[in-house]
């Protein structure tokens, strides 16, 4: 996969180097490019922003810079597996279904805004070319789109065949919302390691019996009980084929 980040922060970005991102690009993985958005402007001051139509605070980033920049990484007759991806607090939730379809594409670009954001025209324009994506990462406003890029291509990257190994492959998700498995859809339970006893509390008897069967239906009643009591929506949410008759019983 190929992913490109246009930013008129590029530092930002440095954390995409270090740890299983860092180690996807190195394998090869991952192709993921950094570039400073004014390298698209033409004039002295390089200018990316502009006080907004119809008056109103801060200022609205030109769409010329954002156009030039999305022709020049996805060239006309380039947009074959090509996406757009533009982080906005008033986009559609970025979950792990979104991270697991966006896992497919073969090109990536993001465009993180700051200010205001983009001018809508370019939305427009990009989306007469590619599929666009507005994602918002969670219910609240940051100071620019580049920490919501981080946490997705962290989300949709370690996806990637090759780049978790083994002991942590996604298809077991332990942080809950896999959407494979048993547990699809659900908030994981609570884990345990050694010691057997700490500070006088004991690991739940049950995952020591080593019979599986067991554990794994402790597992599962777990992440049934922590996710209506944390997420009930989630739980509405549910295939009900996903929910065997003992879970319906609860
Ligand atoms: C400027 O971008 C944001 O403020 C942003 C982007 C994605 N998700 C959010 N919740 C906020």
């Amino acid at each position: 996969m190929r992913i490109d980040v246009v930013t008129i922060f590029p530092e930002y970005l440095a954390p995409l180097d270090v740890s299983l991102i860092g180690k996807a690009a190195t394998a090869g993985i991952l192709d993921i490019h950094v570039h400073e958005l004014r390298t698209w402007t033409h004039d002295r001051h390089n200018t990316v922003d502009d006080s907004p139509c119809g008056g109103g605070p801060g200022m609205v980033m030109k769409p010329e810079p954002w156009w030039e920049a999305l022709t020049a990484l996805v060239p006309p007759g380039s947009e074959d597996g090509a996406r757009l991806i533009v982080p906005t607090p008033s986009g559609r939730p970025f979950t792990q279904r979104v991270a697991e379809d966006l896992a497919t594409a073969s090109h990536l670009v993001f465009a993180p805004a700051r200010y205001e954001g983009i001018d809508r025209r370019f939305i427009e324009a990009a989306a007469e070319r590619m599929p666009v994506e507005e994602l918002s990462i969670g219910d609240y406003v940051l100071a620019g789109g580049e920490v919501a890029v981080l946490v997705m291509v962290e989300a949709v990257g370690r996806l990637l065949p090759g780049v978790l190994g083994n002991a942590e492959s996604a298809k077991d998700d332990s942080f809950g919302h896999s959407s494979q498995g048993g547990m699809a859809g659900l908030l994981e339970g609570p884990v345990y390691t050694k010691p057997a006893n700490w500070d006088g509390r004991e690991v739940p008897p049950v995952l020591l019996s080593g019979n599986h069967a067991v554990i794994a239906r402790w597992r599962r009643d777990e992440a049934l009980r922590r996710t209506a009591q944390t997420r009930p929506d989630l739980i509405e949410a549910l295939d009900p084929a996903a929910l065997d008759k003992k879970d319906r019983a609860q």
